[in-house]
């Protein structure tokens, strides 16, 4: 992104974002509520357009290529697409009709490559018992996890994850966490960005973030560099104390 403003209307939902992601990076993006971050995440999508300045995508331009072209090589789990699912649409079903660019089962058959594929991302994110479940009847934990294997079925260059641990348990966070952590650390894992609210989110692997304030980036670059105090103080306006467990975060307001 080079540039980057939205605006509509007289609101601007973010202003000169300048952006970019490499193929080998995972990229947490964190700020509080109305930052912006869906927003960017949407243009990274190609769901959205800026308003000034440009977005490459995957080496295209938006604006001048056909998106859906470059859409089957970006894996997308946003809570706006969970609530697109069908309730009854069988667990296995909504993994392997990614690769179809549907939901619901529009073939009489898959390719036997395809559900194998289907099959191993679910167990990979621990969900294989549910192949068979309707999409309806899971927790929003498990949707969670159904999505981000769909998201990955297509086997993207770009992961785009919008807040999945957002609803889950303590257990569930853990768990998921512990999942993208071992995604992040997979050398042949796509190019990722996670957004999120909350430090204790960062799943361990992953490497660069990106600070959003007001449509605003408050810092941006090598976690570790990025993600401190002062820095996570001024995005979230309080004064904040950080700590890091291993290979965990941890934040809450200085007493
Ligand atoms: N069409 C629109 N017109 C006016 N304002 C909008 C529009 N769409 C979004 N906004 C505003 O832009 C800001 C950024 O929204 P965005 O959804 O990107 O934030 P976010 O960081 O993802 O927030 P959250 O953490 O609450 O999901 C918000 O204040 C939102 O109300």
């Amino acid at each position: 992104m080079d540039g980057v403003g939205v605006r509509r209307g007289k609101t601007t939902l973010l202003a000169d974002v300048n952006w970019s992601v490499e193929l080998d990076e995972r990229w947490v993006v964190l700020g509080p509520n109305g930052a912006g971050k869906t927003t960017l995440l949407k243009m990274a999508s190609t769901e959205m357009h800026p308003t000034t300045g440009t977005v490459d995508v995957l080496g295209e331009r938006l604006g001048k290529t056909n998106v859906f072209d470059i859409r089957p090589l970006i894996g997308l789990c946003s809570g706006a697409l969970v609530d697109r699912v069908p309730g009854d649409e069988v667990v296995r079903d909504v993994v392997v009709s990614a690769g179809y660019a549907v939901f619901g089962r529009w073939r009489e058959e898959y390719d036997s490559l395809d559900t194998d594929r289907a099959a191993e991302l679910l167990d990979l994110l621990g969900v294989a018992h549910l192949a068979d479940r309707e999409f309806g009847t899971l927790s929003e934990g498990e949707r969670k996890r159904v999505m981000i294997s769909r998201a990955l079925m297509t086997d993207p260059e770009l992961l785009l994850l919008d807040e999945p641990a957002a609803g889950l348990d303590l257990g569930g966070r853990e768990d998921l966490v512990a999942r993208l952590s071992s995604l992040a650390l997979d050398a042949d894992a796509p190019a990722s960005v996670l957004v999120t609210h909350h430090v204790e989110e960062i799943p361990p692997g992953f490497t660069h973030c990106l600070l959003l304030r007001d449509g605003g980036v408050v810092a941006q670059g090598l976690l570790d560099d990025v993600l401190t105090e002062a820095n996570l103080s001024k995005t979230f306006d309080q004064d904040l104390e950080l700590q890091q467990a291993g290979d965990r975060y941890f934040a809450r307001r200085r007493a």
